[in-house]
């Protein structure tokens, strides 16, 4: 199935996973593979050694696959018809009703799978199978088949209006008449509604019928009771319950859209005056939404930094993910996570999330689509060039745009790596300025040369340990 191949194109791609932080001796981390001090460019042997990686590297540049918000239609399977059929056999004329109920439709699902990264696994039309009507000798059509959608974890799912209810506009503006005075006329109006409305029950009551041929005009259904089944199910369908959902956990199930009820065969309409039902009902519609998707995503610490300040340089020397790295800013589009794992089994995700700007939070250079992954991080990591002429202004114009965009998120626990630390003397003097005043604990590392990277992860984890 496509779905499934790209599914395992981002894991292998965007979730890759560290060759353990303890595992490798401190500083000494730059002579740790070939190509270390460049994971933009990684040598041949190392190419080799991760041939999956590499080809899901390429499939990413330019961020054409990730897709972090759509819109998508949802829709129950529509039920089975039940069916009306009469026994004949042998020296029976005139038998009893034996046609079978149609099937459930089948239900729409969203399961939360950690191994995708991106909504574009998700199509825009979704509809699980319908019921298959019931037939004679009282067989009942088989249930339609669900639908499991895969979505990543950390979707945001919201339910929009689909369409304007022209009606309701219309019961509207004979309620004003009532402002204007003309109570005559709004009665009248209201009277005529109503009766249009008792009108179209009829009808919508004689659509949900299916006759036996050449019987449509000797039924009477509309005086037919609905059994109380298909009346709740009915009432669900034209009541339907708003849907909001936050997908956080790997496995977590959840329902998006209903089967449609199938429909009863005829012998469930046998009574005392109509011993022959020449008719059964139909299946109902499945339950049908529009929703909006948002994917934030979910990593323990967030890498939020100006562009070029060195976030995934960083995460590639931390873990063994190899986002691309350039000396130019916005090389990263979309969030990078890598896993971190330590010697005693503790891991934790980091994510690379494209560079900031100020007025981010305006959208400025995508901020929008950049800061929804800063929200879920329980931990923020400032990666700050040290060797810019005020490396705390930076820092300071990050936590603005954070807080600008959603109040109080620069709170979140959080630590600052003062990058390029041996970017020469510059570098130095700011450090030694900075230190003196910072309010957040600072940690001086070269994710290029890989220098105190030790020092920084063992930081990081403390302040989540400290969670
Ligand atoms: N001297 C020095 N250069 C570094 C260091 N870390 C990163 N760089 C360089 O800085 C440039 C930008 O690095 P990236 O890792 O792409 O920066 P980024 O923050 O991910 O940039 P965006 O994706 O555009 O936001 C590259 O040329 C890196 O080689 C460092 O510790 N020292
Ligand atoms: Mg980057």
């Amino acid at each position: 199935m496509r779905c499934g191949v790209t599914a395992m194109q981002h894991k292998r791609g965007i979730h890759a996973r560290a060759g353990g932080v303890d595992g490798v001796t401190g500083e000494e981390t730059a002579d740790n593979e070939p190509g270390a001090d460049d994971p933009g460019t990684p040598s041949e042997a190392a190419a080799a050694a991760r041939p999956q990686e590499q080809w899901m590297h390429r499939s990413r540049k330019g961020g054409r696959n990730f897709v972090d918000r759509m819109r998508c239609t949802v829709a129950g399977g529509h039920g089975g018809n039940g069916c009306v059929s009469f026994l004949r056999d042998a020296f029976v004329a005139q038998g009893p009703a034996n046609g079978g109920n149609g099937g459930t439709g089948g239900d729409v699902w969203f399961e939360v799978d950690e191994n995708e990264t991106s909504l574009s696994c998700v199509k825009q039309r979704l509809r699980a199978r319908p019921g298959m009507n019931g037939r004679g000798k009282s067989m009942h059509g088989p249930r339609g088949g669900d639908l499991v959608v895969r979505v990543p974890k950390g979707t945001v799912v919201r339910q929009v209006p689909a369409v304007v209810d022209p009606g309701a506009a219309q019961v509207t503006g004979s309620a004003s008449g009532t402002d204007s005075g003309d109570s005559r006329g709004f009665l009248d109006a209201l009277e005529a509604q109503l009766d249009q409305d008792a009108r179209a029950r009829a009808q919508d009551k004689a659509a949900l019928f299916v006759h036996y041929p050449r019987w449509e005009d000797r039924n009477d259904v509309r005086r037919v009771p609905l059994p109380a089944e298909f009346r709740a199910a009915l009432h669900e369908l034209r009541n339907p319950q708003p849907l909001s959902l936050d997908l956080t956990t790997h496995g977590q199930r959840t329902l998006v859209a209903r089967g449609g009820l199938g429909g009863f065969g005829n012998p469930h309409f046998i009574s005392a005056t109509d011993r022959q039902p020449h008719y059964a009902l139909r299946g109902l519609p499945g339950e049908s939404r529009t929703l909006e998707l948002e994917l934030k995503t979910i990593a323990d610490v967030g890498l939020v930094g100006m562009p070029n300040a060195g976030k995934s340089t960083l995460l590639g020397a931390v873990s063994n993910a190899h986002p691309k790295v350039a000396p130019y800013p916005f090389t990263t589009l979309n969030p990078y996570i890598g896993t971190v794992d330590f010697r005693d089994s503790f891991q934790m995700t980091v994510a690379d999330i494209p560079g900031l700007i100020p007025g981010a939070h305006r959208n400025v250079g995508l901020g929008h689509s950049f800061l929804r992954h800063i929200e879920r991080s329980r931990v923020l990591v400032y990666v700050v060039d040290l060797s810019r002429a005020a490396p705390w202004d930076d820092l300071s114009a990050l936590q603005r745009e954070l807080d600008l965009y959603s109040a109080g998120l620069s709170q979140r626990p959080s630590l600052v790596l003062a990058n390029k630390a041996d970017a020469g003397p510059v570098a130095q003097r700011n450090f030694a300025q900075w230190q003196a005043t910072a309010g957040l604990p600072l940690v001086p590392v070269s994710a290029k040369f890989r220098k105190n990277i030790l020092k920084a992860t063992h930081s990081i984890r403390q302040v989540l340990d400290a969670l």
